[in-house]
């Protein structure tokens, strides 16, 4: 192994910067040469690519994005796509490959590894962290930060005028975002695409909490759940109390990393390069029981990472 490949592809997620700095530093101690793809797949699809040294990552672990670029890239998705690609790994002797991206990013490696011999190393930050096999991505935390931040705010305009809002956060199609925001802020409600409710449940829940002397509530709900507006509507027609929606949107993706996103992209940058100086099969780092350690790309593609419902249980008993 003497020179290795980094991509970052996908949505972006804050503390994408700090895990290319670990990884080429991390490679550039054992004597290893690391060119970075830009613009995700697309780099790889064009060739379009260069040398990063230790010098070349500085002053960038703070900050949100990737100095690599991103992309979501449809012409991965062909065989063409994924043949350029390969080409283009052997172009440049690239020996082994750290792709840092979500799900997306390793279903597209999977299909990379079809292609080709090198190794390939999956280190996860998504914002949505919905890959199976780990128990939190890089850039997770910053994002659900940020959130509860914002939440905190809305409490103040809410608990004025005696208001429900309706919050919607990120998360595609899945509730880890919302719950650990939900959880944090102290909604009254957390909705989330795993777990089926009808609007009368929401009602309900807000008709009793007005009973219970709670003119105020906060609803977070996941963009999966699907129209958030409608139900801001819903529970302000059926309930008497007004409602209003927030969409926190795309501040959820930026920003300056926390410390936790920070480590977990140290962490996981420096077991990326170890892993492929030592193994042989294709992997993802992960994060299991406070430990970081390693599952096979194709295990981890093959499932779908579960919620934990006993959270929302223990959201919904300390919001009464
Ligand atoms: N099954 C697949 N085959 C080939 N490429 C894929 C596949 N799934 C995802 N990709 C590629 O990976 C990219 C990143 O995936 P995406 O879901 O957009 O983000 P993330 O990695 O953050 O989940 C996609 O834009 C696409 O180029
Ligand atoms: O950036 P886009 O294309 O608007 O996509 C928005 C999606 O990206 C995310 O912010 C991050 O998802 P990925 O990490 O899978 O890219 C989702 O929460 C959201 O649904
Ligand atoms: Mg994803």
């Amino acid at each position: 192994m003497k020179r290795i490949g980094i991509v970052t592809s996908g949505g972006d997620a804050p503390g994408m910067n700090a895990a290319i700095r670990a990884v080429v530093r991390a490679a550039h101690t054992k004597d290893l040469e690391i060119v970075g793809f830009e613009r995700g797949w697309e780099g790889l699809i064009n060739n379009k690519c260069r040398l990063l040294s230790p010098r070349s990552v500085s002053g960038i672990l703070q900050f949100g994005g990737t100095i690599l670029h991103t992309s979501r890239c449809l012409e991965f998705w062909t065989k063409d796509g994924l043949q350029k690609s390969a080409e283009t790994l052997a172009f440049n002797r690239i020996d082994g490959l750290v792709v840092i991206g979500g799900d997306g990013s390793f279903n597209g490696a999977q299909a990379l590894s079809k292609e080709t011999d090198i190794r390939i190393a999956g280190v996860p930050a998504t914002i949505d962290n919905d890959v199976y096999g780990n128990d939190e991505t890089i850039g997770f935390d910053t994002a659900v930060n940020t959130a509860v931040a914002e939440i905190d705010k809305i409490r103040d305009t809410a608990a004025s005028m005696d208001r429900v809002f309706v919050v919607e956060v990120m998360g595609r199609t899945r509730g880890f975002i919302a719950l650990a925001v939900g959880l944090a802020s102290g909604a009254e409600t957390i909705l989330v695409p795993e777990v089926k409710f009808t609007i009368d449940d929401v009602v309900g829940t807000v008709k009793q909490n007005v009973q219970k002397g709670k003119k105020s509530g906060i609803i977070v709900a996941a963009e999966g759940i699907g129209d958030t507006r409608e139900l801001s509507r819903d529970v302000e027609k059926l309930t008497g109390i007004e409602s209003r929606l927030s969409v926190l949107g795309y501040a959820q993706r930026g920003g300056n990393p926390t410390a936790r996103s920070r480590y977990l992209a140290g962490a996981f940058g420096d077991k990326a390069v170890e892993l492929l100086l030592e193994e042989r099969i294709n992997s993802i780092i992960v994060l299991q029981n406070g430990k970081v350690t390693t599952i096979s790309l194709e295990e981890s593609v093959r499932n779908k990472k579960p919620l934990d419902l006993s959270l929302l249980d223990l959201a919904r008993m300390l919001a009464t």
